[in-house]
């Protein structure tokens, strides 16, 4: 089937809305520019974009530690889309391909340590899509630089492309978490990044699996996802030390690996007590500013603590492992609202009671 044309595209659906936020928690739909692609850029039409707890917060918070909104800022960064123009230099797609987003764009140049060295998720000068003062991909068209654009494979869709993005974040964590197969694992959190994490560890042969979390319904996600896991429900109000023992006896072992996502202390705190003498708490979770940590008992069990941001080289092996279906992403999306009901979906998207699990606007 022929692509469409820019021209066809824009005469079907010719207003670029976009989720926009602002420092007075106002989320708003507007009508964006459509942009012009730059010579090594393509224009994309964004097919789906998922809805990331860092977007809730940048909405409700105003500010992701030093990150804060300072103006009206544009929210969204797990997207994938077809590109429907070309700038004159780009030489890697075409009108029509169907593509995933990375959107975290580091400077690339010689000079700068972390992106001569790999690392570019530590580049001091990254626009990253949707951090402040930085615009997101939540919109319907985009432009983006070709080197930071995936091809998606036939056999994935746009959700399973956007959904790349919070398996990046966990393939990041369990590559430098030094996972093995028969690692002994405690995922503290059954959110999105909990649930990917697990979904990634169990194809990575971590085994046995302990998941943690507040809410019944998210443990019961992760059991329909991995049916091996062991669960724990964290009970409000629970001692840390305590809630330590009952994971390992639940894991059947004290844990060698505890990856955390939920970034709250009191979890952090039991991970750290249900590891192994020489173990590890690897914390993807992010959370207050400044917390407190069991510091003797960290340094009298030589437990590493170890934290995650963001993620680099991630995106092919994501696409591979969702493509040879080792990682099946699909479970992960409960709710689907269309961009124009973008505020909509964030009210879902920030109620617990709403049971969702990730939620994600769709552009047909
Ligand atoms: N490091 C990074 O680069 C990076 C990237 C993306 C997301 N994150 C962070 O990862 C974390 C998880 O993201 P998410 O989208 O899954 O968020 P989420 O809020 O949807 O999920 C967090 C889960 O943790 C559970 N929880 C809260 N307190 C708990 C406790 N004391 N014990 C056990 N479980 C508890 C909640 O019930 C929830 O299910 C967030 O802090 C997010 O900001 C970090
Ligand atoms: O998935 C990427 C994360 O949401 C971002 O790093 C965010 O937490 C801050 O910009
Ligand atoms: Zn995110
Ligand atoms: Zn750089």
């Amino acid at each position: 089937m022929a692509s469409a044309t820019v021209t066809e595209v824009l005469q079907r659906k010719p207003k670029n809305f976009a989720i926009q936020t602002n420092p007075a928690h106002d989320l708003h739909l507007i009508e964006a520019d459509v942009p012009e692609p730059g010579p090594s850029e393509c224009l994309v039409h964004v097919r789906a974009t998922g809805i990331c707890g860092s977007d809730v917060h940048f909405w409700k918070h105003g500010a992701i530690g030093p990150m804060v909104v300072c103006g009206e800022n544009g929210l969204g960064h797990e997207s994938a889309g077809v590109v429907i123009k070309t700038g004159k230099d780009v030489t890697r797609f075409k009108v029509g391909d169907r593509v995933a987003l990375e959107c975290g764009i580091p400077c690339s140049k010689a000079t700068c340590y972390y992106c001569r060295t790999g690392q570019y998720n530590a580049c001091p000068d990254v626009v990253f899509f949707s951090t402040p003062p930085y615009h997101g991909t939540l919109r319907r068209y985009h432009a983006h630089p070709e080197a930071w654009l995936h091809h998606l494979p036939d056999n994935l869709s746009y959700e399973e492309g956007s959904l790349l993005e919070p398996l990046s974040v966990a393939l990041a964590g369990i590559d430098r978490s030094g996972l093995r197969m028969g690692t002994p694992l405690v995922i503290c959190g059954a959110g999105p990044i909990g649930l990917v994490t697990l979904l990634a560890a169990h194809a990575a042969g971590a085994a046995p699996i302990v998941i943690t979390d507040l809410d019944e319904n998210r443990l019961a996600k992760a059991k329909s996802l991995v049916p091996r896991v062991r669960s724990v429900l964290v009970g409000r109000g629970v001692e840390s030390a305590d809630l330590g023992k009952k994971i390992v006896d639940t894991l059947g072992e004290e844990a060698r690996l505890v990856i955390e996502c939920t970034g709250v202390e009191s979890s952090i705190h039991a991970g750290i007590y249900a590891s192994a003498f020489g173990g590890a708490v690897f914390v993807i979770g992010v959370g207050k500013d400044f917390q407190n940590i069991p510091f003797m008992h960290l340094s009298s069990k030589e437990i590493d603590l170890r934290f995650q941001y963001r993620y680099h080289d991630t995106y092919p092996k994501a696409i591979s492992l969702v493509t040879e279906g080792l990682i099946d992403l699909k479970p992960l999306v409960t709710h689907r609202f269309k961009l124009e009901e973008g505020v909509e979906a964030f009210g879902v998207a920030s109620n617990p009671a709403a049971r969702a699990i990730k939620v994600q606007i769709i552009d047909e």
